[in-house]
């Protein structure tokens, strides 16, 4: 496409925003909302509209070769990445859901689901391209060296002697001559064969007449079926049924395109370049050209200010005063003015545009601030206390905040973006909306507004000269005329010196240079003494090269594979809003699953102003049923961004680094080099195994829990600055303790298996990928069907094992059959209907699960209130069931804590009650009966029978209270 084409797309998205941004500013109506449902149809308006800006302001900052239109573009499409993901936190907050559903969005503004599809913008990766290859490099050399990776296996080329070649082509010409005489030697027994039968029939001419109607037969059957199949194929094309056949052909415009986009790349960095030289040699030459002037006019005004100033008060009305200079600063007093301070802007301050006022209020907060440094000093360990408070009362204010703010219904949060937007769309409107570019025809760099921009830099730096040269005239004038001597700047400048805090401690250099952590103690307080620390430190001084071999060499940073997450294949569900509106919770597509991959990972990782100003993911938990692509998608993440990838699943950290110093220590480096190399991904496969409740015998040994305790702090030492995502992965998150599984891994991904939509998408895509052909395919649809309750992996292990080589050779002769894939899909285990449950059960108990069943109940009328024993929220009615629930389970547990207590001769009473602990644990019973059995058993244990027959008598009573628990 051409400039043009670029330019216009680029000029609907500013316009498309501009609508948007006015609509924004007009929706930040005072009053707040209160209906839920309007609130967020609003928000999900605006964050469809965004996308489609998004999708445009992409494209164009891709191929537009201007490169003074890119920054523009850039500022605006962070902005607008940005205020997509603060959208989608909303939408998040507001509906208690990871998942979000615009069907009915879409069908308003007659969109497809792919313009909703998130882009990844491809700046990610190219603006860095060489970077990443070159450490693709080092990290293959690594491996090599390493001997875990092999080099790509030569081929030998054996060296033949010529006895040996000799024998080879004896041999291949024997085979010749054998075959040829095999091949005569077979038409001389044909010949006989004939002639025998000849013989034998010698009598019977041959009815030509039925041997002629024979082959027409078969002749015009033959003919037939061709042509019938040809009409047949013909119908479905015609249909629409089949795709014609230049629909598998490459088109040849496409690959014009393609190559059109190649080569406007190729432009744009060339433009670029020569951007950044005109950047220095128009500076240069403004400098040269314009400086002189400049500086003389500045001098000129400065000085007469100082003239100003200096006049006696009955000559005021004999000069002009100079109009450039602020009013505060003309007090004509008959005294020379105090030269402004470097710090405070230097005569820029003179010039400013700002008010008296704000000068004043400037300059009397920075001195406040530091008289406040000095004075906290010493107050250090008193304002943590008071902070600790704070924070307490803080979390009090926002849980009160929250419940205020649910009475009084829904206000839009303050966005970090949409400033960030407004710039951008005014710096377009003010230089490129209506800017004529006849003239810039190949779109190159415009130098009026490089001069314009540098114009400024050379007056501020000119400017930083004179008034270093005023400075020293007007000291040189107080000396000669007011006979003033410089006291009070000597004293001044000394204490700046040392205010200025220019000799840092080393150790505290260190620490910023490297961000090296050894200054605090490995059990995380300050006990070893700094000097102690630092030598500590130089003996342990590492190179980020060092570490990165290390880290790869130990297997705990690993190459990621090259996907992409377009080819995470999953298909929109169009049924989302109806079901939602019946009170149905869809279950997500994975179309959903790839988009919130893209915003919670992707972009945050991709651009740092993203990550630094978006709502903070740090964590997040892909949970899933063994084969739907958690770890597919993890490698995604980053081929997306480039990111590094370091893998401390319990299985891969097991004996390495051992002891808790160890540990710390692997931690550092990990989290050194992730900061260093950013961006990071930190994957922890079957991350339950971190948090078990309890850990298996059998694999005690490894150790999986190591990671638990330093999870939370590592996280807490995670700055927005730090584009570090870790990722867990599970398959049985119901194995976790929820609590501190649900502290670390705040935002939740469940991944469903696929339906049927996705389903049909897979099986093309992997017949097609695996080298099947979808022309003599079986019904994909069928397949599709058949394989509901699959994952991904079990569908692309069938469709491998059955598409090998030989098989695919035979596919013209043998077309694949449905069969064939569902044999090998049957081998497998399917995801069973209780595993889904389980999973959705879980996900109910997490903090989000519980706030949206929550906000169901109350929306539908049901008073709900939190248990305080269990994770459970339940509705009131059921509540006094629960809590007497609740007491027995209690005095369940200690009555068999008694018992256990016993002597080993009750052994049996203990065995009776566990079991009837167990019975009870499943049903409602009541606690008097059991306090007094337990007081009954402690009293009487000696007769076991008699023991036994009370808990059976008791075991009926409380079957028959149970029931009535259960219906309230
Ligand atoms: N949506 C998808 N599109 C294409 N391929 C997919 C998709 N999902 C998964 N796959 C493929 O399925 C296979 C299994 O995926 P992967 O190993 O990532 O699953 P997993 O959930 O991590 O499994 P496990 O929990 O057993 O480790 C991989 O080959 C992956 O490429």
């Amino acid at each position: 496409m051409s400039h043009v084409t670029y330019n216009k797309m680029w000029a609907e998205a500013q316009e498309g925003l501009n609508n948007l941004l006015q609509t924004e500013t007009e929706d930040k109506s005072p009053k707040p909302l209160k209906d839920h449902p309007i609130v967020f149809q609003m928000l999900a308006t605006f964050y469809v509209k965004y996308v489609q800006i998004f999708h445009n302001l992409e494209t164009a900052y891709d191929q537009i070769v201007h490169p003074q239109k890119r920054l523009v573009i850039r500022q605006v499409l962070e902005g607008v990445m940005g205020r997509i993901l603060e959208l989608k936190n909303e939408m998040v907050e507001l509906e208690n859901s990871e998942f979000h559903y615009f069907d009915d969005i879409l069908q308003d503004q007659k969109l497809c689901p792919e313009h909703i599809e998130i882009p990844i913008p491809r700046y990610f990766i190219k603006e860095k391209l060489k970077v990443l290859k070159e450490r693709e490099k080092i990290l293959a050399q690594i491996l090599v060296n390493a001997g875990l990776q092999d080099i790509e296996p030569k081929k030998h080329i054996k060296v033949m002697t010529f006895e040996e070649a000799i024998r080879i082509i004896q041999i291949s010409e024997r085979a010749r001559q054998g075959r040829l005489r095999a091949e005569f030697m077979k038409q001389i027994y044909l010949e006989e064969k004939r002639e025998r039968q000849a013989r034998l029939h010698s009598g019977k001419s041959p009815n030509l007449d039925a041997s002629a109607v024979c082959i027409q037969k078969v002749w015009r059957g033959y003919i037939q079926m061709k042509r019938t199949e040809k009409i047949r194929e013909e119908e479905m094309i015609f249909l629409g049924m089949s795709p014609p056949p230049h629909f598998h052909r490459i088109s040849a415009s496409l690959m014009q395109a393609q190559r059109v986009e190649a080569m406007r790349c190729e432009v744009q960095e060339k433009h670029e370049e020569e951007y950044k030289k005109a950047l220095v040699a128009i500076k240069n030459r403004l400098r040269e050209m314009e400086g002189p002037d400049i500086k003389e006019s500045l001098q000129e005004q400065i000085r007469q200010w100082f003239i100003e100033c200096r006049l006696p008060p009955q000559n005021q009305g004999s000069l002009e005063l100079v109009s450039v200079i602020k009013d505060e600063f003309r007090h004509i007093t008959g005294k020379f003015p105090d030269y402004p301070d470097e710090e405070d802007g230097g005569s820029i301050v003179i010039f400013s545009q700002k008010t008296p006022e704000q000068v004043a209020a400037e300059l009397a907060a920075k001195e406040e601030e530091l008289q406040k440094k000095s004075k906290d000093k010493g107050k250090k360990g008193k304002k943590e206390k008071e902070k600790k408070k704070k924070g307490k009362e803080k979390g009090k204010e926002k849980q009160e905040k929250k419940a205020n703010e649910e009475k009084e219904g829904w206000k839009m949060a303050p966005s970090n973006f949409l400033p960030i937007m407004e710039e951008g769309n005014n710096w377009y409107k003010d230089v490129w909306q209506h800017r004529e570019e006849g003239w810039n025809f190949h779109q190159e760099y415009d130098p009026e507004l490089v001069k314009e921009e540098k114009r400024k830099e050379v007056k501020e730096e000119i400017r930083v000269q004179v008034d270093e040269l005023m400075r020293q005239e007007l000291k040189n004038l107080k000396l000669a005329v007011d006979r003033e001597k410089d006291k009070k700047k000597r004293s001044g400048k000394k204490d700046k010196v040392s205010h200025a805090g220019l000799v840092i401690p080393p150790a505290q250099f260190l620490t910023q240079k490297w961000g090296y952590n050894l200054l605090t103690s490995r059990s995380g307080t300050k006990t070893r003494t700094k000097s102690f620390a630092v030598e500590d430190y130089i003996k342990n001084a590492r190179t980020i090269d060092s570490l990165y071999k290390e880290l790869v060499e130990g297997g705990l940073l690993i190459k990621p594979k090259t996907v992409k997450l377009s080819d995470y294949v999953g298909e929109y569900s169009y049924l989302g809003t109806t079901l939602r509106q019946v009170d149905i919770e869809p279950m997500p597509s994975l179309a959903d699953v790839r988009q919130l991959i893209a915003l919670y990972g992707i972009l945050p990782l991709g651009s740092q102003a993203l990550h630094e100003k978006s709502p903070l993911v740090k964590a997040l938990l892909l949970a899933g049923p063994a084969g739907v692509g958690k770890k597919m998608l993890v490698h995604a993440l980053c081929t997306e961004t480039g990111a590094n990838l370091f893998n401390l699943s319990a299985s891969n950290i097991a004996g390495k680094y051992p002891g808790k110093s160890g540990l710390q220590m692997l931690l550092n480096m990990v989290f050194k080099v992730a900061k260093q190399l950013q961006p990071s991904v930190v994957w922890i496969g079957n991350t339950e195994k971190t948090f078990y409740k309890k850990v298996p015998k059998a694999e005690k040994e490894m150790e999986p829990k190591r990671l638990k305790k330093n999870l939370p702090k590592i996280l807490k030492s995670l700055k927005a600055e730090d584009r570090v995502l870790i990722v867990g992965t599970t398959t049985r998150p119901f194995d976790a303790d929820l609590r501190p599984f649900c502290k670390v891994y705040k935002k939740i991904i469940l991944i469903p298996r696929p339906d049927y939509a996705s389903r049909f998408a897979l099986w093309k895509h992997i017949i097609l990928q695996n080298g099947g052909s979808l022309s003599k395919s079986p019904t994909i649809s069928c397949l599709a069907k058949m394989s509901d309750g699959f994952t991904q992996g079990h569908i692309i292990y069938a469709a491998q094992t059955i598409l090998s080589e030989r098989r695919i050779r035979q596919l013209n002769r043998k077309p694949l059959t449905a069969v064939e894939l569902m044999g090998a899909l049957a081998r497998q285990d399917p995801v069973y209907k209780e595993e889904e449950d389980m999973f959705k059960a879980w996900y109910a108990k997490t903090p989000l699960g519980k706030a949206r069943a929550k906000a169901l109940m109350e929306e539908s009328g049901v008073q709900t209130r939190a248990c305080a024993q269990c994770p459970d929220v339940h509705t009131v009615q059921r509540e006094n069931g629960l809590q007497r629930r609740h007491q027995a389970d209690e005095a369940f547990q200690r009555l068999a804590d008694k018992i256990t207590a016993a002597e080993q001769s009750k052994a049996k009473v203990y065995v009776v009650l566990a079991n009837f602990q167990l019975f009870f644990q499943q049903k409602s019973i009541t606690t008097k009966k059991i306090e007094t059995l337990g007081m009954y058993v402690q009293k009487k244990s000696s007769k076991y029978s008699e023991a036994i027959f009370l808990l059976k008598n008791c075991q009926v009573k409380v079957q028959r209270d149970s029931r009535q628990y259960e219906n309230p």
